[in-house]
């Protein structure tokens, strides 16, 4: 069976389990059993009619004397482009914006108050092709492009806060930027948040796009919730999801594109360890399928050109800060994972592991500003 047609690791087990031995093996995999939510039947009508696969689960915590609990849903949205990759641009990006569209249409009737896409959701990640065009066509103002002018309409039709990753052009300098739009519920745009580390690993040629992004760790105070966006690359960097918890994020966003042969073993464990470590909930988002582009290119590991990148695995999910994590989307196919949480678990699971108390910040702040010295001196003992 080839990458592209395993459909997902949740199913392989519950094919092949014996019923107690599963929930062994989930509980141990997976953590405390995520419930299932239940999601209105016009929901999974209008999912099965527009082909793409609906999933709801729901995260609880207890219910406090002093606090009441703090239910948010969120939305994840994972998909395949839409057209052909040398389809004219603007079919490509209206394609997209109407996929999407529908998805986002059965988040609103599912309850969803915030709904994140996928990493340069509007377009191919063509960054392998270290072509400039018309790749780069794909940019857009983050205030006033299309696609944010789009996601307005609809965080404004569903007062929803929409998380919006795009490939941004700043006009005045004409920079590119690989950058998360955050649209509030009420239609105004609250900010963005660029990604802070470009991969230099693989087909991931992205450096040759634009650079690291200079807006920090901004965190977005919503109506919902402290929302921040932690762009792909910056999922292998634990201090990065720290320094996002440092400013108070409650729940962190990775809009991703990532292919099965490089970092799939690696996908199920980096958002979830950054819940765990950082006592918040995170989202891990991947895009589906596989682009193919007209030129082909080489992987400098001396293998023959190529015309695509591989599979994107897909398999969004969310991860809780006491470990347990949803089941993933599927590997294959267009998805919408609606998850609820309560915002509590996160002071609860904090009080109980006290990770963030217990830190020794300001020493290894000291100790870091020493280490990173170029007349830095490791602090070896030897015999
Ligand atoms: N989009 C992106 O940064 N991909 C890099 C590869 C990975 O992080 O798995």
């Amino acid at each position: 069976m080839s990458a592209c047609e395993f459909e997902s690791l949740e199913k392989s087990l519950e094919s092949h389990l014996p019923e107690a031995e599963l929930a062994e093996v989930k509980r141990i995999l997976f953590g405390r059993e995520t419930l299932k939510l239940d999601l209105p039947a016009c929901a999974v009508e209008a999912a099965s009619e527009r082909d793409f696969e609906l999933k709801g689960y729901k995260f609880d915590a207890v219910q406090e004397q002093l606090r009441p609990p703090r239910r948010v849903r969120v939305g994840l949205v994972q998909h395949r482009i839409v057209l052909p990759t040398d389809a004219p641009v603007l079919d490509q990006i209206a394609a997209m914006h109407s996929r999407v569209g529908e998805i986002v249409e059965v988040a609103a009737m599912s309850g969803v108050n915030i709904v994140c896409f996928q990493e340069t959701w509007t377009m191919p990640f063509a960054f392998c092709t270290r072509e400039k065009e018309p790749w780069t066509e794909f940019a857009e103002c983050a205030e006033e492009g299309s696609t944010t002018r789009f996601c307005q309409e609809l965080a404004k039709k569903y007062n929803m806060v929409v998380v919006s990753p795009i490939l941004e052009r700043e006009e005045l300098h004409s920079t590119l930027w690989n950058t998360a739009v955050v649209i509030s519920n009420s239609g105004n745009v609250l900010g963005k948040s660029r990604k802070n580390h470009i991969p230099r690993v693989g087909d991931f040629n992205e450096s040759t796009y634009y650079m690291e992004g200079d807006t920090g760790h901004t965190v977005f105070q919503t109506q919902f919730g402290r929302i921040a966006v932690n762009i792909c690359y910056g999922r292998h960097h634990p201090l990065n999801w720290f320094m996002y918890s440092m400013n108070g994020a409650e729940i962190v966003f990775n809009p991703s594109a990532t292919v099965g042969a490089l970092s799939e073993p690696m996908w199920p464990i980096e958002a979830r360890n950054a819940a765990i470590a950082n006592h918040c909930f995170t989202c891990a988002i991947n895009r589906v399928g596989t682009e193919h582009f007209k030129s082909e290119f080489t992987s400098g590991d001396g293998k023959k050109a190529h015309h695509d990148f591989g599979h994107f695995y897909g398999s969004s999910y969310v991860a809780a800060p006491d470990g347990s994590r949803t089941p993933g989307l599927s590997r294959t196919r267009d998805g919408l994972l609606v998850v609820e949480m309560d915002l509590n678990l996160n002071r609860q699971v904090s009080d109980k592991w006290s990770f963030k108390m217990t830190g020794r910040y300001a020493e290894y702040a000291e100790k870091l500003t020493e280490a990173v010295r170029h007349d830095f001196k490791p602090k070896v003992v030897k015999e």
